[in-house]
């Protein structure tokens, strides 16, 4: 039998959901080849991230031909010599692309050889392979390295000091039961870095464990159960901030669920009790949100492959809802990426940055009104992976600036509510009242060993009945000023003509 020659890398198997990533090798083809290649291809022509265009391959394939592409990209340079220095291209038309030489290259070089049965690209390589072969001997003495892998391109450096961070799923069994069986298989509470088998508990989130970032978890019995939950820990603060009810009748929403890491653990602080109504509007992420609620044995969610947007506030089957979360499609720039490094960095103008970024914004802001419109709602968590104040600060501060806000509906939470053990705050410089900054959790990667991330939390203060009437009490006078201003609404309509600022090149403050 022919043995799968690539581990899967751990990056990839944590971001594109893993868990239904099937492995089925595909004996002798060199379409495999030809995928990889295409693969590159769409990555040289900007079309996605490593991870992004991955993704959109089918799925009995993905795992294999991510290994593929990622170990070329890691040797593309030494690859690229050695191909120069053999004029391979020039002399095989046979291979059609300087991609699928690379592919076919790596595996002749750098692997067990090219896994595809007898035919005219292989045989093309193969005539060439004594020659290929001393090239990159040559390369290699000139380059003086005395292993393979210090040809290897270098890593993210923030990437190699971030634990790998495991969080156990108390819908299956508890933290201490997690605890005893890693020390029964020969772990050691000693701290994720002091040795390979050392871990620790996070000192914020009660069910999260910290390992050595060299674990491999993706193939262990606990991880394919659902019983450990790979998340970032910044991930994990949403859920936790929110703080759901866990009673039977606790009514909740995740409005952006899928992958569903944040579901499943709002599902596990619910103890799987009530409902939590999770929303996802894309058909094949809702999939895969699907299989991820059934593998963690969530059986208080129902799933709804629908448009949070489209959702009335006023149905009957929301109405009581008490808490939502709202994790939306952002610029993603907080991800600590192990694998970007591979590409050449991306390049966009400053102009094109700030549209598509004041775009994500006013989504962004409309999702966060339209989860302030439900009439029940006490608390809401609005999140991003972004390290931008753009979709951060500014999209609470105009959050702040709405009529839910303006009419004493909602207000930002205390600080004193929101991780107050976090020192990472929001950044006071970019929001009109700077003293609202201490309301919002910031996680800065490199510093925080987490990725980039961002939270907050707007708990309601009156009811909407509450503020209709108080509007009419406070209506405009004649003169247009309004009788009794609250000093907080005050301030924050004395800011309101301030514009958007430009999106800044990095926004983490210490
Ligand atoms: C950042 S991801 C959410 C990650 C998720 N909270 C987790 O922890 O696994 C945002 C998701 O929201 C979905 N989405 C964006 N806008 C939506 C909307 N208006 N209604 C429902 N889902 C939406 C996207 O398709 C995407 O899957």
């Amino acid at each position: 039998m022919t043995t799968f020659p690539y581990a899967c890398p751990r990056e990839f198997v944590t971001c594109v959901d893993v868990a239904c990533l099937e492995l089925n090798y595909l004996h002798n083809t060199m379409n495999f080849y030809f995928e990889g290649a295409k693969v590159l291809d769409r990555l040289d022509a900007k079309q996605g991230s490593i991870k992004g265009v991955i993704a959109t391959l089918p799925e009995k394939d993905r795992k294999r031909t991510a290994a593929l592409v990622i170990e070329t990209l890691k040797y593309k340079s030494v690859l690229n010599d050695v191909l120069d220095a053999s004029k391979l291209l020039k002399e095989e038309k046979k291979i059609t692309s300087r991609n699928l030489a690379l592919v076919l290259l790596h595996d002749l070089l750098l692997a067990k050889g090219i896994q595809a049965s007898e035919g005219p690209v292989k045989q093309a390589i193969l005539r060439h392979k004594t020659r290929l072969h001393s090239e990159f001997t040559r390369i290699k003495i000139k380059k003086g390295v005395k292993s393979v892998t210090e040809l290897a391109a270098t890593g993210d450096e923030r990437a190699a000091k971030i634990p790998r961070y495991v969080r156990i799923n108390t819908s299956c069994w508890s933290t201490e039961e997690a605890v005893e069986t890693f020390i029964a298989r020969g772990y050691s509470l000693d701290g994720p870095f002091a040795h390979s088998k050392g871990f620790a508990r996070d000192e914020h989130i009660p069910d999260l464990l910290l390992f050595s970032p060299d674990i491999q978890l993706s193939d262990d019995p606990l991880y394919t159960a659902g019983k450990l939950i790979l998340q970032d820990k910044a991930s994990c603060f949403p859920a936790y901030i929110l703080s759901p009810p866990d009673d039977d009748n606790g009514v909740v929403i995740d409005a952006t669920a899928a992958p569903g890491n944040k579901t499943s653990h709002l599902s596990a602080l619910m103890q799987n009790k009530g409902t939590l109504y999770a929303f996802e509007r894309d058909k094949r992420r809702f999939a895969t949100l699907q299989m991820m609620l059934a593998k963690a044995r969530c059986k208080n969610v129902q799933p709804v492959n629908a448009d949070f947007l489209t959702v009335s506030p006023d149905d009957p089957k929301y109405n009581s809802v008490t808490h939502i979360l709202l994790d939306p499609s952002c610029s993603g720039s907080g991800i600590v990426n192990r694998l970007d490094h591979l590409l050449e960095s991306e390049s966009e103008s400053m102009d094109d940055r700030e549209t598509r970024l004041n775009k994500l914004a006013d989504f962004q802001l409309m999702m966060i009104k339209h989860a302030m419109k439900f009439p029940s709602v006490k608390r809401i968590v609005y999140s991003t992976c972004s390290i931008h104040a753009a979709e951060n600060e500014h999209v609470v501060r105009d959050a702040l600036q709405s009529e839910e806000c303006l009419s004493g509906r909602f207000d930002l939470a205390s600080p004193g509510d929101v991780l107050p053990a976090w020192k990472r705050r929001g950044i006071p410089e970019e929001m009109n009242n700077p003293a609202d900054a201490a309301s919002l959790v910031r996680c800065s990667p490199g510093e925080d060993a987490t990725n980039g991330f961002f939270v907050s939390l707007f708990v309601r203060q009156i009811s909407t009945a509450e503020a209709e009437n108080k509007k009419r009490k406070g209506a405009p006078c004649a003169n247009g000023d309004e009788e009794t201003p609250s000093e907080d609404t005050a301030i924050r309509r004395r800011n309101k003509k301030k514009k958007r600022k430009k999106p800044q090149a990095l926004t983490v403050s210490s």
